[in-house]
């Protein structure tokens, strides 16, 4: 794990169980993506986000999917006229890889401004 931002990493391809993060490495990755909560079986991270209307929804889910692709990771999405849930896990590892706090931020930093 480097110590680079979370938002300036890309995601690696991450296959098999010794990729899931224990339960220490979660806590201290938390803290570093504001706003993201554990999913309630603690195996995923979601966010629902908030927009004035569809147009601005539908151009944040573009916005996250063209990322996703880009980064070959890509999260659930649940979404209605004026909100999108994101829900990001590694089905590859069976539960939260380090690809999923990268993605978390990557989101984040398509809002920042
Ligand atoms: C082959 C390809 O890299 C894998 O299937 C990727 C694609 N996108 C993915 N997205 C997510 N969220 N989890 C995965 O395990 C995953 N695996």
């Amino acid at each position: 794990m480097t110590t680079l931002p979370l938002a300036t990493q890309h995601c690696q391809p991450r296959k098999g169980k010794e990729h899931a993060l224990d339960e220490a490495a979660v806590g201290a990755l938390l803290p570093m993506v504001p706003g993201w909560k554990l999913s309630t079986k603690g195996d995923g991270l979601v966010k629902d986000y908030r927009f004035e209307n569809f147009h601005h929804t539908l151009g944040f889910i573009n916005a996250v999917g063209f990322m996703a692709n880009h980064e070959d990771h890509h999260p659930d999405i649940e979404a209605g006229y004026g909100h999108c849930k994101l829900h990001w896990s590694t089905h590859d590892v069976g539960g939260l890889s380090l690809n999923d706090f990268i993605c978390a931020a990557r989101v984040d930093a398509l809002l920042a401004r």
